[in-house]
């Protein structure tokens, strides 16, 4: 089988604004990274105090709970706050996608035994968003999880436990479907303690006005 392009380009370390990334390659084809101080723990505690109250808002707006994911969640708006924009520039050059195809990032919170069961992030063809297709996705931890509430890719032996301030990055526009598909992935019950992450999805082509 010939050799797919990746989104990424492979280093070990990346450098953004003096702000520098370690990275560590746990699958090529497709590529997974795992990142480490992609936050810092204050960058952290932000996304989770100004989205804590928001989730107890929405908790009580939707009490029909999903079948796949049980977490509760919210979106900040794009270009929220001083912090966002520079935040979602990090994660945009890290990424290496224009911030105009960056959908607004979202805050997941999970309480032991929700969980967010397997799924792929990129929608299927008789979705009306997939003309407009996900391609990319990094999930940053905001906290340490007592127990449980690791993510995994079974389709590729991955196991990732959530660590502050790191990520685990994965990309899915590959021609060959099949590469695609075996990022099927799952955030696994929350055993003790609680768990946060702020997820950025990127797009194939712009989404964003104004840029
Ligand atoms: O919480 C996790 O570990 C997985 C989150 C996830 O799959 C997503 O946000 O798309
Ligand atoms: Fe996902």
């Amino acid at each position: 089988m010939t050799k797919e392009v990746s989104i990424l380009p492979i280093q070990s370390v990346y450098s953004i604004n003096n702000h520098m990334i370690t990275a560590t390659v746990l699958h090529e084809e497709p590529l997974v990274m795992k990142f480490d101080q992609v936050l810092n723990d204050e960058e952290c505690q932000m996304f989770i105090d100004s989205a804590a109250l928001r989730l107890t808002k929405s908790k009580l707006a939707n009490k029909e709970e999903s079948q796949i994911r049980t977490s509760s969640g919210m979106f900040f708006e794009e270009n929220e706050s001083p912090l966002i924009i520079e935040i979602e520039n990090r994660i945009s050059n890290l990424m290496h996608v224009p911030i105009s195809h960056a959908e607004g990032l979202q805050v997941l919170h999970y309480e032991p035994g929700q969980e967010f069961k397997e799924h792929y992030d990129f929608f299927g063809a008789s979705s009306p968003s997939s003309h407009n297709n996900r391609i990319s996705t990094l999930i940053i931890y905001l906290n340490e999880v007592e127990e449980g509430g690791e993510t995994t890719l079974p389709r590729l032996g991955i196991t990732m436990k959530p660590v502050k301030g790191s990520a685990i990055y994965f990309e899915y526009f590959y021609n060959n479907e099949e590469l695609n598909e075996l990022t099927l992935h799952s955030g696994k019950p929350v055993i003790r303690g609680e768990k946060w992450v702020a997820t950025q999805w990127m797009r194939k082509q712009r989404i964003r006005e104004g840029y």
